[in-house]
Order: C-alpha cells, then structure tokens, then sequence
C-alpha cells in the first residue's frame, strides 16, 4: 500500500503542433511534432476535445493490485482519505486534484484566455477554473528568442476586442501584448482571466486547476481552424467576453503580476535543498516546490503531491519500498505516505506539485 505510483506517458490531442522532445524523452524511433504536444501526467482529468468526443482522452491509466488497467481517477476514489488527504478538518476531493502536464510546442499557440474558478462556478456551473502555471523546462535551440505572450500589455476595450474577434484581426490583437522572454527555471502563475499565448519552441512544466476550460479567441493557427463550438466554450461571445481580465499589465509590471521568484525553505549541511517555487500566497489553487537532492534527503509531507525528476536521477524511499527515479519520471505521493527519502549519487532535482489551501 505505502508505495508511490509511477505513470507512463498520456499523450493528449491538441489544437496545436509539438511533442518531439515528449517524443525524444519516450525513446521514439522516430520523433516528430504532431497534434499530441502534451503529457498529461497522472491526470484526472478527461480532454475537451471538440470533434473528437468519441475517443476518451486525458485520463491517466495505472495498473491495480490486479494488475488490470483501470483509470488513476477510480483507484484514488477507493481510498480517497488516504490518497488525498485532508485540508484542515476537511476531506479533500478529487477537484482539489491540480493537473500537471508536459507540454512541448513547436508552433505558438493560439491566443486564448481561462475562466478564473468563481466564473466557473457562477457561470458555467463547474467545479474549477483553470489558473495555470509554468515552470519553463528547456527550450528549443532552433527558436532563438523563446518567449510566452501573457496580458494585456495594452488593453483593448470591450468592444475593440470583440470586433477583432470578430473578424479575426489577430494583427490587432498581438498588438496588445509584448513578447516576455522565457529562459529554462522561469517560473509564470496565470490566474485565470488573464489572455495567453504559448510562443514555440518551448518545453514546460504546466500545473493547473484540473479542468480544461478555455476561451480560443485565435480561430486559426498553423492550418487548423478551431470548430465553432470549441471556441467560447459552447458558449456565445459575450460570455467568452466575460472571461477576460481587461486591466493592463504594463511591461514593467509583468514580473510582479506574472512570474514567481524562489523562496528557499530549507538547506541542511549536506546541500539538499528545498524552495517554494509557488505558494499559498501566490494561488489558493497549488503549491509547487523544489527538491534538490544532494545525497539522501529525508522528507516529512502531509499532503499529497505529483512529483517530476527534472534532473538527475536517484530513488525514492518508504520505509523498505525503495522506487528507482530517473530524468522525466513522474510519480504520485499519497498524502498516507507521510515519511520519505529521496536519494542520489550524482544529483537529482524533483518538481512537486501540491494541491492549494482551497
Ligand atoms: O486549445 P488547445 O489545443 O486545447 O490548447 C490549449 C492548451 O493551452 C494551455 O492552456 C496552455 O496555455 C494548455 O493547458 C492547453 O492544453
């Protein structure tokens, strides 16, 4: 039972092109971008595909006691206190559940805004918005400036930006927004509201709030053009329009209002080192930390958390359930699992994904 659980990689279709380095990481003969730029790590989550409803994407798959394949998502349902734990005096669900992806584009991505939870909620009568961070992994040596678009820089109004929807003026909209270089250990929160656009050339670590919500305000990027009903979330564009967090966010402010510095929490004699890469002040929706491991690093954690070897490799340790870990593994910690022991020869650094203080 004390035992973490390792996935194998979940590949998602998606409106956008990438997924070679995913490709390269899986030991592919044959690596190429395609429509499948992303790993959805552990998810709980199933894929909002329009068009392609008849096929079950996003959900990860693991092996039970039985060895038969059944979804991630039933098997933390079947012991749902000790898996996820507790917030405070309450029992958490499977919404406090953040979803953690790979994504690996090749082509910027279309420009798009998330709901924020309460619009979710009041709006669309779901559970979770869909706040997002990144934690820049690698970028691609053919792109020479990387770069994420995150606004507005320059603000539309309302019915500037409807219009431009409209008629797809996307020349008008890239003028709102200045191009924010990204470089690998960059760490971005977007709360929701906030329009985006991923450039190319980019390979990261995505955490959000497990849903899969968005307003794609850009209809047609690099020969796909996204089905109407896919655009504004089934919804008209007023709606869409609603989404939007209009207040501008000038370069010079892009920092505070968008990227998370590093706090160190702890450092002990030995080099093993932990930081908050995102914090409770940050977002209610996840915390993110970093483990970097110097030899053997004994942890105490009480909740439970997605765990992601960014570099090195190691093991990790329950009491005699000894786990090799190797670069890009990606695993999950029940919150029972309260004691462990990461350990490395050479060096190893684990992202771990939290659920938030909400
Ligand atoms: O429109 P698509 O193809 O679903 O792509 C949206 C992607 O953009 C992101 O929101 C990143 O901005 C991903 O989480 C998401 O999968």
């Amino acid at each position: 039972m004390n035992k973490i659980f390792k996935f194998t990689s979940n590949r998602v279709w998606r409106t956008y092109q990438g997924g070679k380095l995913l490709d390269t990481i899986e030991g592919k003969e044959n690596p190429q971008d395609t429509s499948f730029p992303e790993d959805w790590i552990g998810s709980t989550v199933e894929a909002r595909n329009v068009g392609r409803e008849h096929i079950s994407e996003g959900l990860a798959m693991v092996k039970d006691e039985a060895g038969q394949s059944v979804p991630f998502r039933d098997l933390l349902q079947k012991n749902q206190e000790y898996f996820l734990g507790k917030s405070g005096d309450t029992p958490r669900s499977l919404d406090d559940i953040p979803l953690v992806k790979y994504l690996d584009s090749s082509t910027r991505l279309h420009f798009q805004a998330h709901p924020t939870r309460e619009f979710a909620q009041e709006r669309l009568g779901m559970p979770r918005g869909k706040t997002e961070a990144y934690v820049i992994l690698e970028t691609r040596e053919d792109v020479a400036d990387p770069y994420i678009y995150a606004g507005f820089q320059r603000s539309p109004s309302r019915e500037e930006l409807k219009t431009w929807i409209e008629t797809q003026d996307i020349a008008s909209i890239e003028s709102c927004f200045d191009r924010i270089p990204v470089k690998p250990g960059d760490v971005f929160l977007l709360p929701g509201g906030r329009p985006h656009a991923l450039g190319e050339g980019i390979l990261m670590l995505e955490i959000m709030e497990p849903s899969d919500l968005a307003v794609r305000f850009e209809f047609e990027r690099c020969g796909y053009v996204i089905p109407e009903q896919a655009r504004f979330m089934g919804r008209d564009i007023e709606t869409a329009l609603d989404v939007f967090n209009f207040d501008p966010v000038p370069i010079e402010k892009v920092d505070e209002e968008f990227r998370c510095i590093p706090k160190v929490l702890s450092l002990d004699e030995d080099n093993n080192g932990l930081e908050e890469l995102i914090g409770s002040k940050d977002t209610a929706c996840f915390t993110v930390k970093r483990a970097s491991v110097n030899n053997s690093f004994k942890r105490k954690e009480s909740a439970f958390f997605y765990g992601i070897v960014a570099e090195g490799s190691g093991t990790f340790r329950i009491g005699d359930e000894v786990t090799n870990l190797k670069r890009w593994d990606r695993f999950f910690c029940p919150a029972g699992v309260s004691e462990f022991e990461y350990q490395t020869e050479l060096g190893m650094s684990i992202l771990e994904c939290y659920p938030g203080n909400s």
